[in-house]
């Protein structure tokens, strides 16, 4: 999604979609064609001043694969997120959206892309209707009621249409954000802490929305420390920690590097892979 300070795409950027509600049974001119790796991150490195939060991270994401990010806390997750959505500038390495360099070209690369961050930022003054017309105008997204209408039933905000950021919850402010992240139909997705604030009906119809963005052939990342969601909906995982990657691959490839006997849970793999024990208390004791 574009939000004020980001740069903007040209008004015909979207003139070829053919808006379906969720997805990507749709036709548009790609900049460099088709992308197998929807998502590609080679070498990507961030310092903070001195500090180094990521390094040398590399992964790819094809069309329909959903990836799970996970970690412990201040592994750079966060970070390497908002480096591949040209949200802060990478230090070293590259990004790239559907074959775009988000660096060399933001905007074709933006215009590929939703970036749905955990904490909904809107504008105060608009309206959830008038939030969508926005985005649908900054996109180019011709008919764009059309494609906000299932949008909007699916998430259940049909009849907040007329309210104000103010006057929403917070998981409704929270759908509003989802919704305007999907209206341009992008190819490749974004989710950081996408269930916070959804109640269990919002949850499920989240999770079933991902489910649907991936058979339409987006892309998707999911960063959550939710892992029962990571392992519901995720075909790929990524590890971090400390700013470096340990593991990636198919579910099933990460399992397999890291299950013990009579392991089954993505849990016991996260802990093994980040070399946490279970309990802080298990911490003291040894
Ligand atoms: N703007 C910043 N300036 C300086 N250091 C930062 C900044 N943003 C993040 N960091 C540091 O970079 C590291 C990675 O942070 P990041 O937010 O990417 O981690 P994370 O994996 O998303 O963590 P969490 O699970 O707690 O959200 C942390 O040590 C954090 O303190």
């Amino acid at each position: 999604m574009i939000w004020p300070g980001d740069a903007l795409p040209s008004p015909q950027a979207a003139s070829e979609v053919n808006l379906t509600p969720f997805g990507a049974r749709y036709t548009r001119r790609h900049p460099t064609g088709s992308a197998a790796h929807m998502i590609e991150v080679q070498g990507l490195g961030k310092c903070y001043g001195d500090f180094t939060a990521v390094e040398a991270v590399s992964f790819q994401v094809a069309a329909g694969q959903i990836m799970g990010l996970v970690g412990p806390n201040g592994a750079g997750k966060t970070t390497t997120l908002r480096c591949l959505a040209g949200i802060i500038p990478a230090t070293t390495g590259h990004a790239r959206i559907g074959g775009v360099d988000i660096a060399a070209d933001p905007v074709a690369a933006k215009r590929q892309l939703a970036f749905i961050p955990d904490e909904p930022r809107l504008f105060e003054h608009l309206t959830v209707e008038q939030h969508l017309n926005f985005v649908a105008r900054l996109y180019g997204v011709a008919d764009w009621q059309q494609r906000a209408q299932p949008l909007l039933s699916e998430l259940e905000m049909d009849d907040k249409r007329r309210l104000l950021p103010s006057e929403l919850s917070r998981g409704m402010k929270q759908k509003l954000a989802i919704a305007c992240g999907l209206l341009h139909a992008p190819r490749a997705v974004i989710l950081d802490e996408p269930l916070t604030g959804l109640d269990p009906y919002g949850i499920r119809r989240m999770k079933n929305s991902m489910r649907r963005l991936s058979s339409e052939g987006v892309a998707i990342i999911l960063s959550s420390h939710l892992l029962d969601l990571v392992e519901e909906v995720c075909t790929h995982l990524l590890i971090l920690k400390d700013g470096h990657k340990l593991a990636d691959g198919s579910v099933a490839e990460v399992r397999a590097r890291y299950m013990a006997d009579g392991e089954t849970r993505l849990e016991d793999v996260f802990f093994r892979a980040t070399g946490e024990s279970e309990s802080p208390s298990e911490d003291a004791r040894a």
